[in-house]
């Protein structure tokens, strides 16, 4: 089993230990701020085909004991990226009930309150995410990031479901529904960057595009995201909280990120 965590010994700095490629190049999250941004106008807007998933579809929604994932249709893909990419999972990241900075992208050195990741994998080179995912052009993340506003209807159709993955390795069932509910409306501005897993083993094997526009959730909905799971199992006599479950952002040397967009 995978024995990391975002806290403790076996915590973001012990990772390298067991997972080298986390102490190597290319990691992610970053910084996004001026002195490493440069304008690209060849990056398009992104195009999606097959998110909206019929509601007689249903996603598995998981507690993996370091997120909250749910699987996806391999009939979701998108374009206009160097290959064409096949969805596998989407998960979050996010901070704690008294501190809602649980973001990993950060721009400025600004945290926004969590994040959305939608993973997906080079569905024309590989057969698979496995085979994917540790090749320099095995994936692309599609990031999201939310802060605190009016009530998301979209996001409550994933939220809702939370009290039924309290602990890990619980499941439940999600009506499908268009998962470009999910993304902001300006799809035609983003951070775009090659670095890496986030998480354990870090493969430097993703395409990263973070779109500029934040997504607004309620403060009851970040609440709910940051009090309603656990990291252990239910009958765990030490019940440890899923909070926190972000990485630090990472040195970026001599690098650029590419915008799709004008300051
Ligand atoms: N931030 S991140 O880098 O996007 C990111 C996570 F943060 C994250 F927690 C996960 S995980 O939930 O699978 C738990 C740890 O692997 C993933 N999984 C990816 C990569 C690892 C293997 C795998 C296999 C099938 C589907 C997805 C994935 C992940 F990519
Ligand atoms: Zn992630």
């Amino acid at each position: 089993g995978s024995k990391w965590s975002y806290i403790g010994p076996d915590g973001e700095k012990a990772w390298p230990k067991k997972y080298p490629f986390c102490g190597g190049v290319f990691q992610s999250p970053i910084d996004f701020h001026k002195d490493i941004l440069q304008y690209d106008s060849n990056l398009l807007p992104l195009e999606f085909i097959g998110y909206n998933v019929p509601s007689t579809d249903q996603f598995t929604l998981i507690n993996n004991g370091h997120s909250v994932k749910m699987y996806l249709s391999p009939a979701m893909s998108i374009r206009n990226l160097p290959f064409e990419y096949t969805a596998s999972q989407l998960h979050l990241h996010w901070g704690n009930r008294n501190k809602s900075e649980g973001s990993e992208h950060t721009i400025s050195g600004k945290h926004f309150a969590a994040e959305l990741h939608i993973v997906h994998y080079n569905s024309e080179k590989y057969p698979d995410i496995t085979a994917a995912m540790d090749k320099a052009d095995g994936l692309a993340v599609l990031a999201v990031l939310l802060e605190i506003g009016p009530f998301n209807p979209s996001y409550e159709k994933i939220f809702r479901h939370f009290w039924n993955v309290k602990y890990k390795d619980q499941k439940v069932l999600v009506p499908g529904f268009n998962i470009q509910e999910l993304l902001p409306d300006r799809l035609d501005e983003y951070y775009r960057y090659k670095g890496s897993l986030t998480t354990p083993p870090c493969y430097p094997s993703v395409l990263w595009t973070v779109f500029r526009k934040p997504v607004k959730i309620s403060q009851e909905q970040l609440l709910a995201l940051e009090t309603a799971m656990y990291c252990t199992e239910s009958d765990d006599p030490e019940p440890l909280e899923m909070v926190d479950n972000f990485r630090n952002v990472q040195e970026f040397h001599e690098r650029l990120v590419f915008i799709s967009f004008h300051e």
